[in-house]
C-alpha cells in the first residue's frame, strides 16, 4: 500500500492537535482505552464535546516539563494509503524541529484560523517546507464555524495566501475550509459549505498523486559497504552494499563507478530474499559488477550518460541546529553525504534569511540556532551530489562538530 507522509503547522491554537485528534478518532485509529480516557477528561473539565486534542498532547505536555522535543510521529491508515504524521511544534524556537519533520514529508498541511487569516506562523512554515521540497501544500483553513462558513473569508484568505506563496517554489497548493471540532470536510464533505467544490481533507490525503514526487529518473547508488564472504563457496563474490538514492537500476545495465569514472555492467542485483530484477529508491540491495573494480564506501554508481556534479565548493542552504555554538566563518565540520564523509570548511555565509519575511539579510551574517542562511563550503574531497530540488537524497548534508560529535546543520544543495 502507498505511504504518504505528511507534517502539519500552525501556530498556536489554530486546531492543529484538533485535526490530528480528528483524523484519528475518524478513521478508527484510537483504541478504546484512549477513547475512554478523553471522554472522561473532557466530561470532569466541563466540555460539551469530545476534546480530541487530548490525544495528541504528548507534544505539549513534554513542552510543559521543559524536556527537549524532537518530532512526534503518528500513524494511521485508510483501505486506500498509509500515512505517517510529523507533528512538530509552531514556534520559531523550533524551526529545526520542523526542518527535521519536513525533510521526509510528501505534504505538509498548513492550518489557518479563519478569524486570524493569513499571518507570520503561516509564511514561515510555507517557507520551510518549500526550502525543504515538500511538492504538496494543503493550506486547512480551520474554525469556519466560527466565521459563519463564510465563503467570502475562505476566498479572501485564499487570495492572501497565493499571493505569498507566489515566491514559494510550491507545485501544488489545495485550500479546504474545515472545522477540525465539528468535523466538516475533514472525513466526509460538509453540508455547511455547500459552495465549496472540492474533496474532503482526508479524501485529497488519500488520492493526491505522488508517484513523481520520487526521483526515478537519476541513477544513483551510494556505496555503504563492499561485501567479500571469505567462503569457499562464494570466494569470487564481490558485491557493493547500499541504498538506492533516486533512479532504477536493472542487471545489464552500463554504470559509471565514481570518482574512477570507470564503466561496467550490473551483473545482479542482491537481496536478502534472492536476486531481483530491478532496484529502486529505497531499496537497500547489494550490485555486482561484471568486472573487478575497486570501490570503496562512499563511491557511487551512476550511468555514463547521466552523472551527478562532482565538486567540492557547495552552495548550499542551510538550518542551524545547534544551541551551543553558531557558525563558525572559517570553522570546520565534519561533512555527511550519503554515505560519505569529509572535512568541510566554511567558505562564505552569504546571506541569512528571515523565515517570517523572507527577507534576505546581508549584514548580520551570525549563524545561530534555527537560523536558515545560504554558504558555501569547501570539502576536503570532490563530493558526487545534485541539487537538493532534484533530489533530495544526494542533495543533502549533514554538519556535524568535529569535537562534541554534534550534529549542528542540516544542507540543502542549491
Ligand atoms: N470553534 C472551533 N474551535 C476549534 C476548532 N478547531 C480547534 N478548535 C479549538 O481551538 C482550541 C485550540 O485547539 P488545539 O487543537 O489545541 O490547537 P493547537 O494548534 O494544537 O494548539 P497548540 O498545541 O497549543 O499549538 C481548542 O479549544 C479547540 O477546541 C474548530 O474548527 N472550531
Amino acid at each position: 500500500m502507498e505511504l504518504l507522509r505528511f507534517t502539519t503547522a500552525g501556530s498556536v491554537d489554530d486546531g492543529k492537535s484538533t485535526l490530528i485528534g480528528r483524523l484519528m478518532y475518524d478513521t478508527k485509529t484510537i483504541f478504546e482505552d484512549q477513547l475512554d480516557s478523553i471522554e472522561r477528561t473532557s466530561k470532569q473539565r466541563g466540555d460539551g464535546h469530545l476534546d480530541l486534542a487530548l490525544l495528541t498532547d504528548g507534544l505539549r505536555a513534554e513542552r510543559e516539563q521543559g524536556i527537549t522535543i524532537d518530532v512526534a510521529y503518528r500513524y494511521f491508515a485508510t483501505p486506500r494509503r498509509k500515512f505517517i504524521i510529523s507533528d512538530t511544534p509552531g514556534h520559531t524556537q523550533y524551526t529545526r524541529n520542523m526542518v527535521t519533520g519536513a525533510s521526509t514529508a510528501n505534504l505538509a498541511i498548513i492550518l489557518v484560523d479563519a478569524r486570524k487569516g493569513v499571518i507570520e506562523q503561516t509564511c514561515r512554515h510555507s517557507f520551510i517546507s518549500s526550502l525543504l521540497g515538500i511538492k504538496h501544500i494543503t493550506v486547512a483553513v480551520n474554525k469556519m464555524d466560527l466565521v459563519d462558513w463564510s465563503q467570502d473569508r475562505f476566498n479572501e484568505i485564499v487570495t492572501a495566501y497565493k499571493d505569498f506563496a507566489s515566491r514559494l517554489d510550491v507545485p501544488e497548493i489545495t485550500f479546504i475550509p474545515i472545522s477540525a471540532l465539528h468535523g466538516d470536510n475533514v472525513v466526509s464533505k460538509s453540508a455547511n459549505t455547500p459552495w465549496y467544490q472540492g474533496a474532503s481533507l482526508l479524501y485529497h490525503l488519500e488520492t493526491v498523486y505522488i508517484g513523481t514526487d520520487v526521483n526515478h529518473v537519476d541513477p544513483r547508488f551510494p556505496v555503504q559497504y563492499v561485501i567479500r564472504p571469505h567462503s569457499d563457496e562464494w570466494h569470487d563474490f564481490r558485491g557493493f552494499a547500499g541504498r538506492v538514492a533516486s533512479g532504477v537500476f536493472k542487471p545489464g545495465d552500463d554504470v559509471t563507478v565514481l570518482p574512477s569514472g570507470f564503466n561496467a555492467k550490473v551483473k545482479a542485483i542482491h537481496t536478502h530474499d534472492g536476486e531481483r530484477a530491478e532496484a529502486f529508491s529505497p531499496h537497500s540491495v547489494t550490485i555486482t559488477l561484471d568486472r573487478e573494480i575497486d570501490l570503496s564506501r562512499g563511491d557511487m554508481l551512476a550511468k555514463p550518460n547521466n552523472q551527478p556534479e562532482v565538486g567540492q565548493d557547495i552552495d548550499l542552504m542551510i538550518c542551524w541546529f545547534s544551541e551551543k555554538k553558531t557558525l563558525q566563518p572559517r570553522g570546520k565540520y565534519l561533512l555527511r553525504h550519503t554515505s560519505k564523509e569529509c572535512r568541510a570548511v566554511v567558505r562564505d555565509v552569504h546571506y541569512k534569511v528571515d523565515v517570517n519575511t523572507l527577507h534576505k539579510h546581508e549584514d548580520d551574517k551570525t549563524v545561530g540556532l534555527n537560523d536558515i542562511a545560504r554558504v558555501t563550503l569547501r570539502t576536503s574531497a570532490p563530493l558526487f551530489y545534485d541539487s537538493y530540488r532534484k533530489n533530495r537524497i544526494t542533495g543533502s548534508v549533514i554538519l556535524v562538530d568535529e569535537f562534541s560529535n554534534e550534529t549542528v546543520a542540516a544542507g540543502m544543495i542549491r
